[in-house]
Order: structure tokens, then C-alpha cells, then sequence
């Protein structure tokens, strides 16, 4: 594998934030492999944003220990802004500015930047260089602010929901951006609310809330780990649950919550669907109403983080 032997990315132990009473971030601990895409989840007020900016240096946190690339990000925050890629949201910026020379202005900054003119091309850009910022769109300020973010060819990009906002194109195009990125080595820190985007693009995914990390794995681990799948069919009433559980691989479990009504859950995959279509037919018995439903990262994401509502 291509980051077997090399340091992580970003390595955090123990971070504390609080804010007066407010705790937020809890005694976190998270590792950031090089060369990856991860997706840092979570409800409202997790501590995503916290955490990412202390990554980024521009929030010290009160307790921890926090490594980027082997740096410490205030006390070496100067060497380790060049090597790193920074997706802000709105702020910072001086509205009359021109689209065009801002990304200029960042890439002069790099010593081996992308060319502007491609890059803004690239992410639809292109017919927007000379309009001043308060003037871009919603969607053409998050695209500028991820050209700012990739145009030095950073080591390590930080994404806080690239695609929050964007149309499909520019979400599709966002989407090939990170892949190529990923493929060229960088490694990326995104956070999202995004499930899809998350199983998309991500290799790891990182699930915070309450100010740490309850979870952590690629997004396949975290699927198995939440849950099993789920086949149901509907056949005549009372049949034979002992014959059929006999028929299936060991993990599988078969229920008939209401009558003729029949909740297979383990590791739905072709094959159980065959079994189960397979015992059917020996017992003369016409399935109907079969459906499918693989354990989604939002089923995880839901269980381990609960339905309410966060303040
Ligand atoms: N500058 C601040 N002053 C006081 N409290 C803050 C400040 N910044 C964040 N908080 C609080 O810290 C907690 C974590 O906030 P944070 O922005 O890190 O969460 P988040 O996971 O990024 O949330 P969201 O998904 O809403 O962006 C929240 O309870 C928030 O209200």
C-alpha cells in the first residue's frame, strides 16, 4: 500500500477546546494517514470545524498534542503554510477583489504552483476572472475558494464541504478535482454532511461528536461494523423457518415479523439472493415483493449519532 511506512498526515492525541463552559472538543484523538482522502463527519457542532482549523493553525487548542506533517501548526505555522492547501469559507477576503487575481495573488505565494489560467478553467472559472468577489455567486465563490485551496500544489488539503451550495456539474467536477488530487498523492482532509460524497470520496472517514471521535474506518468497515443488510420477501404465512435458516450462510438470521412476511439480515450479496430464490423453488413456494437494502454510511452515521436535532 502506498502510505505503509510513511508518518501520518495529521496526528492528534488527547485535543481539548472550551469555549467559557462549552466543551468543544473533548479529548480527541485522530490520525490522518498520508496520501488518503478523509472525510471528517458529524452532527452540528461535533467539532469538526474546531479541530480542522486547529489542524490548519488558527486555533490553538488548551490541552493535546497535535501534529501536522510532523509540525506543530502555531508554533511552526509559518513552514507548514506552505505545504498546505486551505479551503476558507466566506471571511477573509476583500470584496472588491477580482476573482482572478485573488487565485494569481495565492499562487504567487507557492514556489510550484498550478497554471491559474487552466485551473480556473477547469472549475468553471474562467468567465468570471475580472468580477469582484462581493459580485461571484454563491457556488463561484466555493469554487474560487477551492482553486485557492489546490493552487499551490499542497501536500495536504483541507476541504470544509467543498460542495455545500454547488450544482450537480460542479459538484461532479469538485468530485474529479479530489479523486486526481488523491491519485497525484496529496492527502485530503474533508469534512462533509454529505454521505454520499463521504462513500464516493472517501478512503477513510472519521465520525465526531460530543467533541471526539466515535468512530473511525473506511467506509466499508464502518457499514459492516453498523449493521447487517436486509433482504425481505413476502411468501404464504408460516413457512418453514428452521428448513430455510439451514440453507443459509451461518451469519444470517431469518425472522417472519408479521405473517407471510419474511426479514432475512446478514451479508446480503447476490449469492443469499440466490439461496433463498433457490429454497423457494424446493419448496414451491412463489417469493413476492423481494427487496434488497445494503447498510448505508447514513444508516451508520444515524445510529451512531442518534436522530435528534442538534442546537
Ligand atoms: N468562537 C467560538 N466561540 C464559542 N463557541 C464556539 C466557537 N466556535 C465554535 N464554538 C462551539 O463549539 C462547538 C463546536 O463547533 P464547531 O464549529 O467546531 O462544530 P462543527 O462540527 O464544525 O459544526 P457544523 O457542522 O455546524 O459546522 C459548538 O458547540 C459551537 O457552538
Amino acid at each position: 500500500m502506498r502510505s505503509a511506512g510513511v508518518p501520518p498526515a495529521v496526528e492528534a492525541a488527547g485535543l481539548v477546546k472550551r469555549y467559557g463552559e462549552r466543551i468543544a472538543v473533548d479529548n480527541l484523538d485522530l490520525t490522518v494517514p498520508a496520501h488518503q482522502v478523509t472525510a471528517v463527519l458529524g452532527p452540528n457542532g461535533a467539532g469538526k470545524t474546531t479541530t480542522i482549523e486547529a489542524c490548519e493553525g488558527y486555533r490553538r487548542m488548551d490541552a493535546g498534542r497535535l501534529r501536522v506533517l510532523g509540525l506543530d501548526p502555531v508554533a511552526d505555522g509559518r513552514r507548514l503554510r506552505s505545504r498546505i492547501g486551505v479551503m476558507l469559507q466566506e471571511g477573509g477576503v476583500y470584496p472588491g477583489a477580482r476573482a482572478g487575481e485573488m487565485l494569481r495573488h495565492v499562487a504567487s505565494l507557492y514556489a510550484h504552483p498550478l497554471d491559474v489560467a487552466a485551473l480556473g478553467e477547469r472549475l468553471g472559472l474562467g468567465s468570471c476572472g475580472r468580477t469582484p468577489y462581493r459580485r461571484l455567486s454563491g457556488g463561484q465563490r466555493q469554487r474560487l475558494a477551492l482553486a485557492m485551496a489546490v493552487v499551490g500544489r499542497p501536500e495536504l488539503v483541507f476541504l470544509d464541504e467543498p460542495t455545500a451550495g454547488l450544482d450537480p456539474q460542479a459538484r461532479q467536477a469538485t468530485w474529479e478535482l479530489v479523486r486526481e488530487l488523491r491519485n497525484d498523492g496529496v492527502t485530503v482532509v474533508l469534512s462533509t454532511h454529505l454521505m454520499d460524497e463521504a462513500e464516493e470520496l472517501a478512503d477513510r472517514v472519521a465520525i465526531l461528536d460530543g467533541g471526539r471521535v466515535i468512530a473511525d474506518g473506511s467506509p466499508a468497515e464502518l457499514c459492516r461494523g453498523g449493521g447487517a443488510d436486509v433482504l425481505r420477501f413476502a411468501g404464504r404465512p408460516g413457512l418453514d423457518l428452521a428448513s430455510l435458516r439451514a440453507a443459509l450462510p451461518a451469519d444470517a438470521e431469518v425472522t417472519e415479523p408479521t405473517p407471510g412476511n419474511y426479514r432475512i439480515t446478514g451479508d446480503v450479496g447476490p449469492r443469499l439472493l440466490a439461496t433463498v430464490t433457490a429454497w423457494c423453488a424446493q419448496h414451491g413456494v412463489l417469493a413476492d415483493r423481494i427487496t434488497t437494502r445494503r447498510h448505508t454510511l447514513e444508516d451508520v452515521f444515524l445510529e451512531l449519532t442518534g436522530r435528534e436535532l442538534r442546537a
